[in-house]
């Protein structure tokens, strides 16, 4: 049969370890697609020294690979949203085909690229966007088609998990581990990106529109990141039997949707308190099945790769297929594209348990007045611990609550904030709570 031509843009991490792979497993790829997929072109400013590109025709333009009449599918790998999105719409606009690895391009112009590709009855893939090489978004529009899905939770930024995982399990400094998750490539160009969870964000966006058939809303989703996590909250969580984890979590509830990525508590018995370094885990309920658990490596250039190659190979099966009956972008025909039937609840709609830690002066009557700021909010405490001090010092209070609305809790950390015997602010964490008893 025809080969599929590939035409590669960017060659840094991800790229390159898509040609690297395209490359060496290339029989086995050709045998699954029933065609060989062969890369015709490559788009890039610079080399890779990972990979050997003798033989393949390159360009330092990547709308050249965008025009060129012989490429089927644009494979775009060089990130952020402005570039990349006048590259995928071209090349949707000259008819071809496009794999992406960029969440940050589909959660914010997803709906503008999808109806393009409508149109033009080409596919976009985006596999790898997700939780790297972890074949999540097909397990979760074609695998978990018959449910209903109830909530999903993950671990979807690898260089964050990295970061708290290195620095709960060596004691190593924050600052540190980043560095050495950039040199592995994991990282974002702009890592403020994983640090502050706007990536699990990007990624949490592209998962509930599937799960839920609702458009993409990133503007709508709660991202907060994890640099203010520190080593005596990881610490004080360990006491109380969780590990600290950024999850980003989507819960369908009478009200609307949960969007919501931070810092959680979780339980350390849970599966997903056991994912650790670049590792990645997506927890999903569905009514029919119960719990699913799809781990993996979540960043790298390799298991990056793996979600590239496996959508090239989708992309080569499904190339002569009426696109009306291909699998939708976003699981669902018909998505509803004003939201309105399960909207986006703002977070302070919430309800979360909470870990609450303080600095407090320790002298008497402090511990009443905290108590009944968060009875006056309707606030009710699971544990507290304090530690011992001498007259006068500050000494930290942690505090376990039960689950509350966000508005009251925020009210309540408000009002700690404000008395004379707090200093500084108060670390708020929230508790995952979500029930996989199915
Ligand atoms: N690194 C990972 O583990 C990983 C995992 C999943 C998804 N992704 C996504 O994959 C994409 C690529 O990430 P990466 O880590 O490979 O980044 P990278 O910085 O290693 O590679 C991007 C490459 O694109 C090139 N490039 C950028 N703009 C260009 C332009 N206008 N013309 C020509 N070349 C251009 C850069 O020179 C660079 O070589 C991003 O969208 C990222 O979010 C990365
Ligand atoms: N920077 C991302 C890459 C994978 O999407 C991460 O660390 O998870
Ligand atoms: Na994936």
């Amino acid at each position: 049969m025809k080969p599929v031509k590939v035409g590669i843009c960017g060659l840094g991490t991800v790229g390159g370890g898509t040609f690297n792979v395209l490359t060496r497993n290339a029989d086995e790829i050709a045998r699954r697609a029933g065609r060989p997929i062969i890369v015709e072109q490559i788009g890039a400013r610079r080399d890779n020294p990972d990979c050997d590109i003798t033989g393949v025709s390159r360009t330092h333009d990547i709308f050249e690979v965008a025009r060129n009449p012989e490429i089927d599918v644009l494979v775009e790998l060089i990130g952020g949203y402005d570039v990349a999105y006048e590259l995928v719409m071209e090349a949707i606009a000259n008819g071809k085909h496009v794999v992406t690895a960029n969440k940050a391009l589909i959660a914010v112009h997803g709906n503008e690229i999808f109806r393009a590709a409508a149109e033009k009855g080409v596919m976009v893939a985006f596999e790898a966007a997700v939780a790297g090489g972890i074949p999540v978004i097909k397990s979760l529009r074609e695998g978990l088609g018959a449910n209903r899905i109830q909530w999903l939770a993950g671990i979807i930024n690898g260089t964050g998990n990295f970061i708290l995982s290195a620095m709960r399990d060596e004691g190593r400094s924050f600052d540190d581990v980043l560095a050495e998750a950039q040199a592995l490539g994991y990282a974002e160009a702009d890592p403020t990106f994983d640090i502050e969870g706007i990536d699990a964000a990007h990624k949490l966006t592209i998962l509930a529109s599937i799960a839920f058939g609702v458009p993409l809303q990133f503007d709508k989703a709660y991202t907060e990141g994890i640099s203010r996590i520190t080593a005596e909250d990881i610490e004080q969580a360990d006491n109380l039997g969780y590990v600290i984890k950024h999850l980003g979590i989507t819960r369908a509830t009478g009200k609307g949707l949960e969007l919501r990525v931070h810092p959680t508590l979780i339980p350390k018995e849970r599966l997903l308190a056991n994912v650790h370094g670049v590792k990645n885990a997506i927890e999903v309920m569905g009514d029919a099945v119960g719990p699913t658990l799809y781990y993996g490596a979540g960043a790298g250039a390799e298991p990056t790769a793996s979600a590239v190659v496996a959508d090239l190979l989708d992309v080569a099966r499904d190339i002569s297929t009426d696109h009306r009956y291909r699998v939708p972008y976003l699981a669902f025909s018909e998505v509803n594209q004003h939201g309105d039937t399960l909207p986006i609840m703002p977070m302070e709609d919430i309800e979360t348990a909470c870990y609450l830690r303080l600095q407090a002066v320790d002298r008497p009557g402090v511990l009443a007045r905290v108590a009944t700021i968060l009875a006056e909010q309707g606030i009710s405490i699971e544990a507290i611990i304090q530690k011992e001090a001498t007259e006068g010092e500050l000494v930290p209070i942690i505090l376990l609550t039960h689950r509350a609305r966000e508005l009251h809790m925020n009210e309540a950390i408000r009002q700690l904030e404000a008395l004379v015997d707090v200093a500084g602010s108060v670390v708020r964490i929230r508790v995952e709570d979500l029930d996989d008893n199915a």
